[in-house]
């Protein structure tokens, strides 16, 4: 039975069990499961949190989680990743009070609070800055005001709790992240299905089946428009002047691609959410 990692709360837990479910999983019914099987796909769900699902892959107990690629940095665990899920995005960056740091170099014997240790720590090593560093377990944007560190490194969404402690950003990106699925060498083969399942739902959720006619003397314009994953489908119309093409296109494009085809003659554009899909 395949174990899987999942995690119980915070900001990755609703869509990576919705993703699940999309892939045709169970998912968990009550936000206090903290196991659940799946007797149909044979597969068992652990709910755990996320900063520890690296440390549980890592070890081999359990198979292939979701986690964040911060988290997984952090833990320092053996776990690697089989691929990024399009969600969870955020930014790792330093922040200290307005105005007072513009250089990482200035953080050189200074106090830096982070929920990040392994991750910062690392980072620090391999920029020759020797700071201090202050472990907090979240809310770090509080600690200058506290008085406990000069500066912070945090993750960075909106920005908004930053602005609202009175801090602003400083210094290179640290990390970009995002929800990933992680393994090991020795466990990744006997995921493939889970992984392919979820490369489905990816492709479901970023793409649309858009379906329209086309005089025949275009086509070629408008399938540079629509080029498709492999190729398009041109299925010949009754009157012999027009055909009908049919192709995935980016869901974030769908209207501008219209446009695009209506000007080159394109009618009858439909446009068709997926449900799911295997590549
Ligand atoms: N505001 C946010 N926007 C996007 N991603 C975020 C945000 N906050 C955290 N994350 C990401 O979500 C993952 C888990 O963070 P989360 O905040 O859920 O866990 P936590 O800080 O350990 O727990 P909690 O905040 O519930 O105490 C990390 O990979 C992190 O980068
Ligand atoms: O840039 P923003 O959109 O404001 O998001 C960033 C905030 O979100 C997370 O906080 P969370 O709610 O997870 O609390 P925590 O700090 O206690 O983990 C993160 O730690 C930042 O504080
Ligand atoms: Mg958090």
């Amino acid at each position: 039975m395949l174990r899987i990692a999942v995690p119980n709360k915070g900001m990755l837990s609703v869509t990576a069990d919705e993703m699940l479910q999309e892939a045709g999983y169970r998912g968990r019914h009550d936000s206090r499961e903290l196991v659940a099987i799946d007797p149909r796909n044979n597969v068992e769900f652990f709910y755990l949190r996320p900063r520890d699902i690296a440390t549980y892959v890592g070890s081999g107990v359990l198979d292939i989680g979701v986690t964040g690629r911060d988290l997984l940095l952090d833990a320092e665990s053996e776990a690697t990743e089989v691929r990024a899920l399009d969600f969870g995005d955020s930014t790792f960056r330093f922040a200290g009070p307005a105005g007072q740091f513009t250089d990482v170099s200035q953080l050189q014997g200074k106090r830096v609070a982070t929920s990040y240790e392994g991750l910062l720590r690392t980072w620090f090593d391999e920029h020759g800055i020797d700071a201090t560093l202050v472990k907090l377990d979240g809310a770090v944007e509080s600690a200058i005001r506290l008085g406990v560190a000069d500066a912070v490194a945090d993750v960075v969404s909106t920005g908004g709790t930053l602005r609202k402690a009175g801090l602003e950003v400083f210094g290179p990106v640290i990390l970009e992240s995002t929800a990933v699925l992680i393994s090991t060498p020795e466990k990744v083969d006997a995921a493939a299905t889970l992984i392919g399942r979820l490369e489905g739902v990816l492709v479901a959720r970023k793409y649309a089946l858009m379906d329209y006619d086309i005089p025949t003397d275009r086509v070629e314009q408008a399938v540079a428009v629509t080029p498709g994953f492999q190729s398009p489908t041109i299925s010949p119309l009754r009157d012999t002047e027009w055909v009908a093409v049919r192709s995935m296109v980016p869901v974030g494009d769908v209207n501008a691609i219209m446009d695009e085809l209506h000007g080159l003659g394109a009618r009858a554009i439909i446009v068709t959410a997926l449900q799911a899909a295997r590549m």
